[in-house]
């Protein structure tokens, strides 16, 4: 699986030119893509605004020597050439599920923002229907209960509010509640219906972002890109 993740990700730096204005996803082969994309900085590669979708990402890019911008100020990148993630789930129809890392609202903006949205994963994240990877749904801390009462009524699924000892806190302050659909029949539908919720901040369900998708497997590396 880490070879599979390393292909992945070498195949992924490989895509981006000098110039380049670049997002960088979050999870454990987004993060081997930072790791592959610093060796070639270091080589001499130069990069336009680079955007991380996350602390962590934000932590190795530094360490791999990729300078970013900062995305809270108000002259911070509108646009990006290309953005680099990975999924938890990818279909057929190149939906996908993200959010495992508990990063997916800043995937969402970075993916927003770019032309190009390049989704990175081994082969055992490309399922037929999504949903077997509970969908992670990021909320605001007040009234949460309130917020997972609401989902629950409106999809008859018992949410899980994502922590150990104490709720997990995003990058954004904020809490993950977690549906185990176990499959979604429509994802449009509930995409639809989540994103209209008092409380919720984002979804982990990626509806048309994605154009093309590495997948790493035991028959080597296969570029697949979304019919549109
Ligand atoms: O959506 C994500 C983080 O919010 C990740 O891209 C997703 O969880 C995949 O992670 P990994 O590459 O570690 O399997």
């Amino acid at each position: 699986m880490l070879a599979a993740k390393r292909e992945v990700a070498e195949a992924a730096a490989a895509l981006v030119e000098p110039g380049m204005r670049l997002g960088l996803g979050s999870g454990s082969t987004a993060l081997l893509f930072v790791e592959a994309l610093g060796r070639r900085v270091a080589a001499g590669l130069t990069l336009g605004a680079v955007v991380a979708t996350s602390q962590a990402t934000e932590n190795k890019a530094r360490d791999c020597g990729i300078a970013l911008a900062d995305m809270m100020l108000a002259d911070a990148p509108t646009g990006l050439d290309l953005a680099i993630d990975g999924a938890d789930e990818v279909d057929p129809a190149f939906r996908l599920v993200k959010g495992g890392g508990a990063c997916l609202t800043r995937e969402k903006i970075v993916a927003a923002m770019a032309q190009r949205v390049v989704i990175i994963v081994d082969g055992t994240k490309m399922v037929e229907k999504l949903g077997r990877f509970a969908l992670p749904v990021e909320v605001v801390p007040f009234g949460y209960a309130a917020t997972a009462a609401r989902i629950e009524r409106t999809f008859g699924v018992e949410v899980v509010l994502r922590g150990d000892d104490a709720p997990l806190v995003t990058d954004n302050g904020n809490y993950i509640l977690d549906i185990p659909f176990g499959d979604i029949a429509d994802p449009e539908m509930v995409a639809a219906r989540l994103s209209e919720m008092a409380g919720v901040v984002e979804h982990g369900l990626f509806i048309g972002m994605a154009d093309e998708v590495l997948i790493a497997g035991e028959g080597g590396l296969t570029r697949r890109s979304a019919a549109r």
